[in-house]
């Protein structure tokens, strides 16, 4: 691989005697990773229905290496939100951030949803996730990954942080600022990022970062803790922004960390620093890991800053219609029902704790429910990616080893005449799907089963085995493929 001839020399400087080794990584293949879902299962269960062969990452607890030449994402579980592709080492930064269930999280550089999406897991459910970023292009690949991953508690917009900081001074309890960066960490990955790098440099990028870091600080809780985090080797976009965030803003600190074998410190001598803090700071090499190149750093807001009081957001009174009230009834979610919102029809149901938001770009806020019509209510997309299976009564649950689950995912009319078996309840569903398992004989051509307690006009939840992929509505006419038409599979 040819790198440009200004960064080679640059990084020999650095590296000093470790350069060949580093140059050497660059003949390796980059490895390619996927992180589970916790909101959906864990990486032990993953482990035992994973679609290839996985092997665990050392810095996380629910992330995988998988062989390239292999597609987990062509495969129905991805489109069931039961895992994110994932570069190795950009599953540090969100790994690294302990979010408390109930905390206010944000993350500031968001798009597309690889370290939100894990962020929410974490939160599973509670508190809230504020997901921005200021492509709104790029936020709306965010608003999918966060749907498909059924997150409950979602506030996702885009928004230059210099206006966020005046909806949020020191709201969150933890921030991830993954930084837009000149991108040297990904040229084995993505070699298109060479003439990006060339176009722009790393002074544009690192201006960016410095501005972005202290809208982040001015928006974190006394007390919370922040992760920045970039994908590129330059001392000035790294070790540099956190000198600047340092100088700039009273109260943070740069927190030692526990790593795992490989993973390296930061150089405050790169920048001509004696701040021994930054030796705290996390390197990823790729001749030292198996991962691409990575910078991320833990930072602490000291308690002692002053604490600022909110107006609440502006919740009004939704009087659900009868179709509402008797869908929701059937979940098994206990909803506080003065945190419906109504809005052109849609109904949302919104985090707890948000302040006013009124102005900002938002893509979504709350989990969009479904659309509540006269004499109807039409469940969404985004609700069914958030439920589990024993959230609902009425199930079509359709088995991996059958071409349905594509079918389904295609948006085509699926024959249920002859390969389903129907039960009425639990008990039965459990029995057959355990015997599926076992690949008993008379399991064989099953495609799948039907739990139903009601017959017509029913919505069932379409799973693949047992993990929701959307809706499909009973009437006279037969099933019907309500799967949204927008994230067809292609
Ligand atoms: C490294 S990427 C983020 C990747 C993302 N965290 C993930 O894991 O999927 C940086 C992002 O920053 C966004 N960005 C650039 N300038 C920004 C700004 N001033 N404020 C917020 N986001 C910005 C870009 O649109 C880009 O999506």
């Amino acid at each position: 691989m040819v790198l440009p001839k200004k960064f080679e020399d640059r990084m020999k400087e650095l590296l000093g005697e470790e350069f060949n080794e580093f140059l050497h990584s660059y003949n390796d293949k980059y490895k390619t990773g996927l992180r589970v879902n916790r909101l959906k299962l864990t990486g032990e269960d993953f482990a035992v229905i994973s679609p290839c062969p996985i092997e665990p990452i050392p810095w996380t607890t629910n992330g995988f290496y998988y062989d390239g030449k292999n597609q987990p994402a062509k495969h129905p579980y991805y489109h069931a939100g039961l895992y994110y592709i994932q570069e190795p080492s950009a599953m540090l930064p969100a790994a690294l951030l302990q979010v408390e269930p109930g905390d206010k999280v944000l993350d500031v550089c968001a798009a597309p949803g690889g370290k939100s999406t894990e962020l929410a897991a974490k939160l599973g459910g509670t508190g809230v996730m504020v997901s921005n970023d200021i492509s709104n292009s790029r936020a709306k690949a965010l608003l999918k990954n966060i749907e498909l991953f059924g997150v409950r508690n979602p506030l996702v917009i885009s928004e230059d942080p210099a206006n966020l900081v005046k909806y949020f001074p020191e709201y969150f309890d933890k921030i991830l600022v993954d930084a837009p960066c000149s991108g040297e960490g990904m040229f084995r990955k993505d070699p298109a990022i060479m003439k990006n790098w060339e176009q722009y440099g790393v002074e544009y990028y690192n201006n960016l970062q410095k501005n972005i870091i202290l809208y982040a600080a001015d928006m974190l809780k006394p007390g919370g803790y922040m992760v920045y985090s970039t994908c590129t080797f330059s001392p000035e976009e790294n070790e540099g922004t956190i000198r600047y965030l340092l100088e700039n803003r009273e109260g943070f600190t740069v927190e030692p960390i526990e790593r795992v074998e490989g993973l390296g410190y930061g150089h405050p001598e790169w920048i001509g620093s004696d701040d021994e803090q930054l030796k705290n700071c996390i390197r990823v090499w790729p001749h030292k890991v198996e991962g691409e190149g990575h910078f991320v750093v833990l930072l602490k807001k000291s308690a002692d800053v002053g604490t600022i009081s909110y107006t609440g957001y502006p919740f009004k009174k939704v009087d659900l219609s009868a179709e509402a009230e008797d869908f929701l009834k059937q979940l098994d979610i206990d909803f506080d029902p003065d945190r419906f919102e109504l809005r052109d029809e849609r109904l949302y149901y919104l985090p707890k704790g948000l302040p006013n938001l009124k102005g900002l770009r938002i893509l979504r806020l709350g989990l969009y429910l479904g659309d509540m019509k006269k004499n109807r209510f039409e469940p969404s997309q985004a609700l069914a990616n958030a439920l589990k299976i024993s959230d609902y009564t009425n199930i079509l649950n359709i088995f991996s080893d059958s071409k349905d689950a594509v079918k389904y995912l295609k948006c085509e009319t699926l024959d249920m005449s002859e390969n389903y078996i129907t039960c009425k309840n639990r008990e039965e569903y459990d029995i057959l799907v355990a015997a599926k398992k076992a690949g008993k004989e008379d399991m064989k051509n099953c495609s799948g089963i039907l739990l139903e307690k009601k017959k017509k006009n029913t919505w069932f939840l379409v799973c693949v085995d047992g993990y929701p992929l959307g809706w499909a509505k009973y009437s006279n006419n037969g099933m019907k493929n309500k799967y949204l038409a927008g994230w067809r599979w292609m």
